[in-house]
């Protein structure tokens, strides 16, 4: 396998729950999500061990999409391919974008599933929400095919004694994502004090649940439609990369004119200058709730302003038709 690519092979201990498997194909999954949601955490419990680094800091720890392999008692071999934080798209991140397409030569034979992670832990954000239109935007409309949600962090639920189906229903957004793919989910707890029987089972379920996805598609991987590149020399691609960040800052229609048509009309320039787009417009959506919000805030402090001064000026009133009473009063005693 080529450029930059870190393989290691990771000989797991026997377990009851996979030793009695048979023997099936190799199988490669891509972990992508928004950093710090577990990718890489999951991405070590699949393969039981600290193969990838993960780490609760609060700048993206991945840079660079890794392959990394595990053999499992049974014989399969399984890849997993960590990526990049997709949050790093806010603002237009070509170099990301560019990192995630390099699954294309990592897996050239294809992947078997997606594993868009989520955490348990976090609420939704804006970002998360999109995480499915990106890779819709990335990769076209089949890759719907072979999406699986990974929750990580279960170990929150459990200290909050949530169940799933009582946190998924207080989040629509979380049901509409989980309806995009079939609804086909797994948890993970990814705790170094974990215990191996329950990591074994999870990763079992999720390996279940990528049979599932593989009879789906008639046992045919998700290729992706980059196929110009793959065949170009790893060179080739990293120049133009170097233009498509270059254009980064200002990325205009007039600085478009100055490309030869075929860099502009390239599948990676134009999936970029998509993303871009989309990237964009949701930037754009941002920023429009977000000042709806201030202006709501700003109408919510007037009239509490408002109605502060109205009750000033009733107590006030109140407080001089008191005083005519007692005003009043004194002159029936005195009478
Ligand atoms: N308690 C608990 N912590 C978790 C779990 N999964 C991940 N973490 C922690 O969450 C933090 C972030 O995890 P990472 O695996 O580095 O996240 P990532 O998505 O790969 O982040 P980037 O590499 O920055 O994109 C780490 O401190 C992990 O130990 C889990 O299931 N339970």
């Amino acid at each position: 396998m080529g450029g930059g690519l870190v393989e290691v092979d990771v000989q797991t201990g026997q377990d009851a729950c996979e030793s009695d498997l048979p023997m099936k194909p190799s199988r490669t999954l891509v972990l992508i999500g928004c950093s710090g949601n577990g990718k890489s955490a999951t991405g070590n419990s699949i393969l039981r061990s600290e193969a990838f680094k993960s780490k609760g800091q609060a700048a993206a720890v991945t840079k660079e999409c890794e392959l990394k392999s595990t053999k499992r008692p049974n014989g399969q071999i399984i890849n997993v391919i960590d990526t990049p934080g997709l949050f790093s798209l806010f603002p237009s991140n070509e170099s990301t974008i560019r990192e995630i397409l390099k699954c294309s030569h990592l897996a050239k034979e294809g992947i078997d599933a997606v594993l868009m992670v989520f955490s348990l832990r976090s609420r939704l954000t804006e970002e998360e929400k999109s995480v499915p239109f990106v890779l819709k935007t990335l990769f076209g409309d089949s890759i719907f095919d072979y999406l699986i949600v990974v929750f990580t962090n279960e170990d929150s639920l459990i200290d909050d004694n949530v169940t799933i189906n009582e946190y998924l229903e207080g989040s629509p957004d979380f049901k509409e994502i989980l309806a995009a793919c079939n609804n086909r989910m797994v948890l993970f707890e990814n705790r170094l004090r974990t215990s191996k029987r329950k990591k074994a089972k999870q990763v079992q379920k999720l390996l279940d649940l990528v049979e599932e996805v593989e009879r789906k598609n008639n046992n045919k991987p998700f290729l992706f439609d980059l196929s110009h590149e793959s065949m170009e020399s790893e060179a080739v691609v990293d120049e133009k990369a170097k233009k498509i960040r270059a254009m980064k800052s200002n990325y205009t229609k007039q600085e478009m004119s100055n490309w030869k048509e075929e860099e502009v009309n390239s599948p990676l320039a134009k999936k970029v200058e998509k993303v871009i787009e989309t990237t964009s417009l949701l930037e754009q959506k941002l920023n429009q709730e977000q000042n709806a919000r201030l202006e709501a805030e700003k109408r919510a402090n007037k009239l509490h302003e408002e109605s502060s001064e109205e009750i000033k000026i009733l107590k006030e009133k109140l407080e001089r038709a008191q005083k005519e009473l007692e005003k009043r009063d004194q002159g029936c005693i005195i009478l």
